[in-house]
């Protein structure tokens, strides 16, 4: 039997897990209740709370956002959703985990404190020599978190996660998902059609392992798993919320229904990239040679200069090879651009 905190009264008449998890910047006690449909609720730590209803269910669903603090559309929808599920105006059909990443970095308005939480999963959080940090615990517990909660489903449910964020610039595909490196495994024209529904019409297929959140979910626990880009970062009381009910809306379904029924796949809706390489900062002296307000998915030709890292130069090698994530600050060692390549739907998709 978990302690009753004192928060938890406010918890229950307002719903406001965001502000709760922001005044507890890296700590909160655990506790649990249930709401009058029956639902359990239970708060497993800051920014950490789920929610298990008195029904059978059959998946089981990770909604992760703030894993960057400045990203805060989709801070704004989970705000939402949970408020809802509390408030019992939206009862749900499954079982769901949310995950406010990095409330420290929320009040800071920044992508992190100290270090990229999203560069720490996967067990980069313990390194040999590396001294630990708030956002090295955080990550190893988040991933506890996360194990626990599929751990606790049916055997039989299937596995879900969104972890949810904005891009740094603006995108010519405003929307964009990362499919995380599936070691041979197929991809799945179901989540496609999934995110598709959420307005993503664009995925980006990755070719090898990475320290992710959305990577961790997918390899470690065979969660459906992607990191979603859903617009551009804006900092509170800026966002369009219009530009994501179709996020919302299509959540709010896969959370609150036995089935969710998506249109028929049609390769024509998609827009699909393979990731053609990825490149890291090693020097100080580290530039790209375009704006920084160059568009994620600007292509370049055959030949074009994309960066340079000290002496060494990096030159468009394929023709139409595009930008995504270019951020020339990131730290040495770390991945400093990707660049993708449009690709058709194959034998690889069932
Ligand atoms: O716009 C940017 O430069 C970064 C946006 C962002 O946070 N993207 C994620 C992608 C994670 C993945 O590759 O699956 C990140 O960089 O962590
Ligand atoms: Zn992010």
């Amino acid at each position: 039997m978990l302690a009753k905190p004192d928060y938890l009264n406010e918890l229950k008449n307002t719903g406001d897990f965001l502000t709760l998890s922001r005044n507890n910047e890296w700590h909160l006690e655990a506790s649990e209740f249930a709401l009058e449909n029956g639902t359990r609720v239970t708060i497993h730590d800051t920014g950490v709370i789920e929610f298990q209803p008195r029904v059978t269910t059959t998946k089981d669903v990770v909604l992760s956002s703030a894993v960057h603090g400045n990203e805060t559309a989709p801070i704004e929808i989970c705000d939402s959703l949970i408020k809802q599920i509390i408030s019992g105006e939206l009862e749900l059909a499954q079982r769901v985990l949310f995950i406010y990443g990095n409330p420290k970095s929320i009040n800071i308005g920044l992508r992190f404190v100290e270090e990229n939480l999203n560069r720490l999963f996967n067990g980069h959080h313990t390194v040999d020599g590396t001294p630990m940090n708030d956002e090295r615990v955080r990550a190893a517990k988040l991933e506890q978190y996360v194990s626990d909660f599929f751990d606790r489903g049916n055997a039989q449910s299937a596995r879900f996660h969104y972890d949810l964020h904005t891009a740094i610039r603006g995108s010519k595909n405003e929307k964009f998902a990362v499919y995380p490196f599936l070691h041979g495994k197929p991809w799945k024209k179901s989540q496609l059609q999934f995110l598709l529904s959420c307005g993503v019409n664009t995925v980006l297929m990755m070719k090898s392992p990475a320290t992710t959140f959305s990577y961790y979910s997918s390899f470690v626990h065979g969660a459906d798993s992607f990191t979603v880009e859903l617009g551009q970062v804006k900092p509170f009381g800026e966002n369009d919320m219009t530009r994501f009910a179709k996020t919302k809306q299509t959540l709010t379904a896969l959370i609150s229904q036995n089935e969710v029924e998506y249109p028929q796949f049609n390769a024509k809706d998609f827009e699909l990239f393979s990731v053609h390489r990825t490149i890291n900062r090693t020097q100080e002296d580290f530039s790209f040679t375009f704006s920084d307000d160059a568009e994620n998915f600007t292509g370049f030709a055959k030949g074009e200069l994309l960066a340079k890292d000290g002496d060494t130069s990096y030159v468009a090698d394929v023709e139409g090879e595009a930008i995504i994530f270019p951020n020339a600050k990131v730290a040495l060692g770390q991945r400093a651009l990707l660049t993708v390549v449009p690709m058709q739907i194959d034998s690889n998709f069932v």
